[in-house]
């Protein structure tokens, strides 16, 4: 049985004063939380006082990138090694953001995706199609090329101990989500295509959503089958809205 996982991504958003607040406030609200699995991933000069603060905690420390290269003459770079060092577990690849504004492509995700595994970190790989895409039909064979690149690298168990997060990319930050059949089928699609590769991983392997994900429409969408937690951007730098989406994964009744 597959566990709920919810992450925040809290992009470039956050401060030490920020930080100090906002973490006690969420775990008093999250004191009864017992069957969804929680990670937040706050920008990287942030993991140590983040950190700290969850020393104790059932939360988990994420991270929203990793370099390509394991060490060298590589400024401003970081480490799948030093993520580990750290504390942090799970970690952002293939953010719609990083392929678009940094110009990542499906082969340097690939390999990111590798290093991670390599250092027994949790890759959690973003997938998803643009709205022209959508419009065009061409949603499951975007996300069967980004899929198709991690499995040729890594193999066909790749998606062990890894998490997939379908984010369309029209719904992110759009207020607009993705309805709960829409993501449901996309999702199933997901399953399907890696269980052609290892049926066992497809069966194992968290998908969460991403894309305006809200305390308003988190409970449906989690119904989904195949929907196993949330990506989420926006909410989860509000404690009570983040608190709220968790809760409605820890509740979620699926069938
Ligand atoms: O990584 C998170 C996603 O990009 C979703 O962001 P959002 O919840 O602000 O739409």
């Amino acid at each position: 049985m597959r566990h709920p996982l919810v992450m925040g991504n809290w992009k470039l958003n956050g401060s030490t004063g920020m930080i100090s607040t906002f973490i006690p406030a969420l775990l008093a609200k999250l004191s009864e939380m017992k069957k969804c699995n929680l990670v937040i991933a706050p920008p990287l000069v942030y993991l140590h006082q983040v950190r700290s603060l969850l020393a104790g905690s059932v939360i988990r420390l994420g991270a929203q990138n990793v370099d390509i290269h394991p060490a060298g003459a590589f400024t401003g770079e970081i480490s799948a090694e030093m993520l580990k060092d750290i504390g942090a577990k799970y970690i952002i690849i293939g953010h719609s953001e990083r392929r678009s504004h940094h110009r990542e492509s499906d082969e340097i995700i690939a390999k990111k995706f590798a290093l991670l595994k390599a250092q027994d970190l949790i890759p959690v790989l973003c997938i998803g199609e643009s709205e022209v895409e959508n419009q065009a039909g061409e949603t499951q064979g975007v996300c069967a090329k980004q899929l198709d690149a991690v499995l040729k690298t890594s193999g066909d168990k790749a998606f062990e101990n890894a998490v997939i997060a379908y984010e369309p990319l029209w719904a992110i930050g759009s207020g607009k989500s993705a309805t709960p059949a829409e993501a449901q089928r996309v999702h199933k699609f997901i399953r399907g295509h890696i269980a052609q590769k290892d049926a066992n991983s497809a069966e194992k392997v968290v998908i969460q959503y991403g894309g305006s994900v809200s305390p308003a429409n988190a409970a449906e969408l989690f119904e989904q089958p195949d929907i196993d937690g949330a990506l989420v951007g926006a909410a989860s730098l509000k404690a009570d809205e983040f608190a709220a989406i968790v809760k409605a994964a820890a509740d979620a009744k699926r069938n």
